[in-house]
């Protein structure tokens, strides 16, 4: 999106640069003045904010954000990306004394002198109102088919590990449908790490940095079992719960124990369109997980308080879920008249969670690692026979986007 728009800008850049050349607006020119000197980049000054019409696009830009964002050398160190001005220190009904547009720029001249320069495309692609445009994370949102469909590559190994391409083309799996595979990975602990390094850092719990486990029952906790589970989102107990999720079947000598995989997303989304109201309510209303262990070595216990599913607040864009049945704690947070509805709207996004279609089924087998977006994509498994261990760990959500992002991919 912002490559289109940065695409249909570069034109009216130039053509600004033609018109505008060395030219210099003392004062606020009037409007129709300015539509002659400046048709690519049109400004009026409005009594609580500048607005900018360029690229054919309307902006507003309040004038203490305009100061706050300039990129002079003396408000901003270009070196290490911050911030030098003291926000606190900008008069809040401050106003240009001088307005112009030159050479691709708006130049504004401040009452005590100071200059500030922004490119234009600069504040295009920084304005709320292109910003509102754009997703912050393009998705695109699967079912079983519309994932198979996709045909999506696994990564393997050895060019996983030697090739940043590699790399950044799994990123881009990941980042747009929340899982992504890499194949012929030796099926050992240390193999599993080294490609889970290659992502990101580790995020240490309570389960160890690299955990392997099998039904054991050596922690307090159904995964360590034969059981089935239903589909769910781990560490919804944290505060923050882990961003990925790393499986590596080391072994399995039995039947069953195949992983589910549900894009929860897809599963919120269809319930916004459908039942809005629920929707609502599940963004809105906090609820508790909760991991009580009391075993042995291990004594735990973890609280985590949030809405079930969880929206950027000024887009709206969903950014992550907590699901996971096991672990919700008593309902406490909730007034005795909104419990009802709690639940119905609870039902309804189960009800599409559970739909057949909406279920991608794979046997995790040795070699095949996978990586889960566990703020996006539930995981589940069939119960099974036999001796199964699975090893992995979980990564902090932050430093695998900052990868992606080094990269030059949105996140
Ligand atoms: C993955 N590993 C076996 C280490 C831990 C499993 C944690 C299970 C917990 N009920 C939860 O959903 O968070
Ligand atoms: O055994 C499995 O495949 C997954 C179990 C599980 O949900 C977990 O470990 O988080
Ligand atoms: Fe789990």
């Amino acid at each position: 999106m912002l490559g289109a728009l940065r695409r249909n800008l570069r034109p009216a850049l130039q053509r600004t640069r033609l018109l505008l050349c060395g030219r210099r607006a003392t004062q606020t020119p009037r409007t129709d003045e300015m539509q002659i000197r400046a048709c690519a980049a049109t400004y009026h000054l409005h009594d609580d904010c500048l607005a900018l019409n360029y690229g054919g696009t309307q902006m507003h830009f309040n004038y203490v954000w305009l100061r706050d964002h300039c990129r002079s050398a003396s408000s901003y160190n270009s070196d290490t990306n911050q911030r030098n001005l003291d926000t606190g220190s900008i008069d809040l009904s401050i106003r240009p004394d001088s307005t112009a547009v030159e050479d691709g720029h708006l130049v504004l001249t401040w009452p005590d002198g100071h200059v500030s320069k922004y490119s234009l495309s600069w504040l295009a692609e920084n304005s709320y109102e292109v910003k509102k445009q754009s997703a912050i994370q393009p998705r695109v949102l699967w079912n079983s088919d519309i994932y198979k469909n996709a045909n999506i590559p696994s990564s393997n190994w050895d060019t996983f590990m030697s090739c940043d391409d590699e790399l950044k083309k799994f990123l881009q799996n990941y980042l747009l449908y929340g899982i992504a595979f890499v194949d012929a990975v030796p099926a050992t602990v240390e193999a599993t790490e080294a490609v889970t390094r290659r992502v990101s850092l580790i995020r240490e719990t309570t389960y160890g940095r690299m955990w392997c486990f099998t039904s054991d029952f050596s922690r307090g906790d159904t995964a360590y079992s034969q059981l089935a589970l239903d589909r769910h989102t781990d560490t919804s107990y944290f505060q923050e719960p882990c961003g990925i999720q790393v499986f590596h079947c080391l072994r399995h000598e039995g039947t069953g124990g195949r992983t589910l995989l549900v894009d929860g997303f897809y599963a919120a989304e269809k319930l916004r369109q459908q039942s809005p109201e629920s929707f609502e309510l599940l963004a809105h209303v906090p609820i508790r997980h909760e991991y009580i262990e009391k075993t042995g070595n291990h004594q735990n216990h973890m609280t985590g308080i949030g809405p079930v599913l969880n929206v950027h607040p000024w887009n709206k864009e969903l950014y992550l879920i907590r699901y996971n049945n096991f672990d919700r704690s008593v309902i406490n947070t909730i007034p005795h008249d909104s419990v009802q509805q709690w639940y119905v709207a609870h039902r309804e996004l189960t009800t599409e969670l559970r739909r057949p279609e909406n279920e991608l089924w794979v046997k995790l087998t040795p070699g095949k690692v996978v990586f889960i977006d566990n703020w996006r994509v539930m995981h589940g498994r069939e119960s099974f026979t036999g001796t199964r261990q699975i090893c992995g760990c979980y990564l902090t959500r932050d430093d695998v986007l900052s990868t992606a992002r080094c990269f030059g991919l949105q996140a």
